[in-house]
């Protein structure tokens, strides 16, 4: 809980704080930043989730708003001290266009930055994503890889051409000066595949479970290593970086972060299991039925199907061409800079990782427990 002895006298403002990662931001932001006065919650679309937190010793602000509309971010962003910007158009399946995933992820981003130089905030967290990096449509590895380490990085879907477009504008503006005459410091963290309280692809996994009658089939073979990180450390790394952009601006401007913590390295369907399984749910080794390119055939029809029913219904299934190559190629993080450049620890163990990931699955409606 926030220390009462500090002086609370900062505004921040978080974009898309009412999604998976936002709300847990949100959360953490009224738990551990003790110099928050008001916090201002931005998104499309507003939790009813956010009434009981305006009880506290901070204010919470709800702004219903769209980032695409450059005066509601401006008007949104004047008088705040820091920006975090997790608002975005999470699509790897189709149901949006091109055209709206890359207005609401880059020419929101655009918006936010201009907002924060025209009103004078100086310091700006975006949420980037491990897909700016890859992995690549070749499908190469990424083994344990950090920051540095080289890939070909290969951008032909609209959300990770989006975010590595985003990303860039907002590592350029590091350094712009805002009004009042003082420089922007910004950064990037790139989360890989967050999982936690409130995660939907975890959702819509358990319920495929529960109408197999428990069981779900590998499609993944159990090699292909896929990073994961869990919620709560990576919104910790949001407040934590956020605090830090004044005192360390000189190091931690125009940098990127992975976000890492203890998660173990797993396929992404033998990770899911960690959690599903306590749940009651089993996972068949189907290997033989589905060798990798029927599974490649069953994404192209499905990729086809989306097309031609597109004027008539939107069908978006889990699996296509792009989400198969994300889950069959490893893409795994190792890497210590943010514990270097502003201290970060994970705040929750894996156990508590996983625990808590348990009870929320647990909790569903319809478990099978
Ligand atoms: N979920 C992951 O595994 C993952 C991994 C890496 C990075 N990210 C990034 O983290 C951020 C949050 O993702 P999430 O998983 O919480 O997704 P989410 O969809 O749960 O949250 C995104 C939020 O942004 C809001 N939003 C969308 N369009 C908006 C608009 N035009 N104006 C205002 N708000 C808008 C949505 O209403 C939603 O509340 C995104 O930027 C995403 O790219 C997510
Ligand atoms: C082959 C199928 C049976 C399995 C399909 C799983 C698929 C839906 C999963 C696998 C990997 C997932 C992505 C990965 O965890 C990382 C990200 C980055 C983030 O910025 C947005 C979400 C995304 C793309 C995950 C989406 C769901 C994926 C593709």
């Amino acid at each position: 809980m926030a220390e009462s002895t500090e002086v609370r006298n900062l505004v921040y403002l978080v974009t898309g704080g009412c999604g998976f990662l936002g709300e847990h931001v949100v959360r953490m932001l009224l738990q551990r930043e003790p110099r928050l006065s008001e916090l201002r919650v931005f998104d499309l679309h507003l939790g009813p989730w956010l009434e009981e937190l305006k009880r506290g010793p901070v204010q919470v602000t709800a702004i219903q708003g769209d980032v695409t509309q450059a005066h509601e971010v401006a008007a949104a962003v004047a008088g705040a001290h820091v920006v975090i910007h997790a608002a975005g158009l999470v699509d790897v399946f189709g149901r949006a266009s091109p055209e709206t995933i890359h207005k609401v992820n880059v020419q929101g981003t655009k918006n936010v930055i201009e907002a924060c130089v025209q009103t004078g905030t100086r310091f700006l967290v975006y949420t980037s994503s491990m897909e700016v990096v890859g992995p690549n449509i070749k499908g190469h590895p990424f083994y344990r890889g950090n920051e540095d380490t080289p890939y070909e990085a290969v951008h032909k879907h609209p959300y990770p051409c989006s975010k590595a477009q985003a990303e860039r504008l907002v590592l350029e503006a590091n350094g712009r000066e805002v009004r009042g005459g003082l420089p922007l410091v910004t950064c990037a963290l790139r989360p890989t595949g967050i999982y936690g309280e409130g995660h939907q692809i975890m959702r819509d996994f358990y319920h495929q479970g529960l109408r197999l009658g428990g069981r779900l089939f590998r499609a993944i073979p159990a090699s292909v290593e896929h990073g994961r990180v869990y919620v709560g450390n990576v919104a910790w790394m949001h407040v934590l970086v956020a605090r830090e952009l004044e005192r360390r601006a000189a190091l931690v401007g125009g940098q990127v972060y992975f976000c890492y913590d203890k998660s173990p390295y797993k396929s992404y369907e033998d990770f899911n299991m960690e959690f599903l399984g306590p749940c009651g749910l089993r996972l068949l080794e189907t290997r033989l039925l589905a060798p990798y390119w029927l599974l490649m055939l069953l994404a192209t029809l499905n990729a086809l199907l989306q097309w031609l029913l597109r004027p008539l219904l939107l069908y978006a299934p889990l699996l296509n061409p792009y989400t198969l190559a994300v889950a069959n190629t490893t893409f795994t993080v190792s890497t210590d800079k943010a514990q270097r450049h502003f201290g970060y620890e994970p705040l929750f163990s894996w156990e508590d990782s996983r625990t808590r990931t348990i009870r929320w699955v647990q909790a569903m409606e319809g478990s099978a427990q």
